[in-house]
């Protein structure tokens, strides 16, 4: 599919989705979102793609959520639209693991959906922030959920409450981000840890992700238990068998997704 807001490039089993709306520092519009959405549909469909990368400019990830689409809307239309919901609940329906590569401004909506995607690479010029105190709302793509089970109750609130910013190195401190890079090697570092998760078996990473997510959504035993169930279960794939004997031939293992 042709997209307007999106440049979708997929090569060595990478799909590399880059918002590109240059004039308004990457804004999330619905357009955006439902083109974003659509593109994570199809990646998470084709076998060429073992993980995706969602990046932005140099400048900005993005923005925020657009204030300009946003600022005449009223409770009906929100509520009516559901705003942002369809497009925020895609992301959480991808199966495959997706990278944030975060260069610059990460704000609001930008700092939401790096946070929606499983880890954020940031570049040590990446800012984050959820500054929509400042224009009388509170975050609408899960950042006051998501900030605080990142960073704790107290930056959360401080993050939300001032409006401040948060650079690289207070985002890596805190957890927010897994690694900080050179802005120079931003996309050269996600692609390199996007190659080794290609490299694994898919059913495994598709396993690792359901079961890190179920961390956030149950009780420390529940998801012992789902976490020791589905290791169980991967006892019944071939690429347990060959993953094990790889390491006993000392070889490289071949996974087939199997
Ligand atoms: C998810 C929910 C519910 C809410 C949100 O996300 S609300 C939005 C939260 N984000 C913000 O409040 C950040 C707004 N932007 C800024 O504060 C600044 O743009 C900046 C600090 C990120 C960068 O400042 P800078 O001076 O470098 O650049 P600008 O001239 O301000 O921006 C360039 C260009 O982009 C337009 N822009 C920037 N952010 C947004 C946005 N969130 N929505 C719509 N448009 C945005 C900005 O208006 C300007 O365009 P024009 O030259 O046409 O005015």
């Amino acid at each position: 599919m042709a997209y307007e807001t999106l440049i979708v490039e997929i090569e060595d089993y990478i799909a590399l989705i880059r918002l590109n709306r240059p004039d308004a520092l990457n804004a999330l519009n619905s357009k955006l979102l439902s083109e974003l959405a659509v593109a994570l549909g199809e990646a998470d469909k084709d076998d060429s793609v073992r993980c995706i990368i969602i990046t932005g400019s140099e400048k900005a990830f993005a923005a925020g959520a657009d204030i300009k689409e946003m600022s005449e809307k009223t409770f009906v239309d929100m509520f009516g639209e559901d705003f942002f919901a369809r497009e925020s609940d895609a992301i959480m329906r991808t199966r495959k693991p997706i990278i944030a590569a975060v260069s610059g401004y990460a704000l609001g909506g930008g700092c939401e959906l790096a946070m929606a995607c499983d880890f954020i690479i940031a570049s040590d010029t990446a800012k984050f922030g959820q500054p929509e105190i400042n224009l009388g709302v509170v975050a609408g793509i899960g950042g006051t959920q998501r900030l605080t089970r990142f960073v704790g109750k107290s930056k959360s609130m401080d993050m939300h409450l001032t409006g401040r910013f948060m650079d690289a190195a207070e985002a890596e401190r805190s957890g927010l981000v897994s690694r900080v890079v050179p802005a120079k090697d931003l996309l050269s570092e996600t692609k390199k840890a996007a190659a080794k998760i290609a490299e694994k078996s898919m059913l495994t990473s598709l396993a690792v992700k359901e079961c890190v997510n179920r961390s956030y959504e149950t009780t420390l035993r529940e998801g012992i238990l789902f976490e020791r169930r589905v290791f169980h279960a991967l006892f019944a794939t071939e690429d347990q068998k060959e993953g094990m004997a790889a390491f006993l031939e000392k070889r490289q293992p071949q996974f087939r997704d199997r």
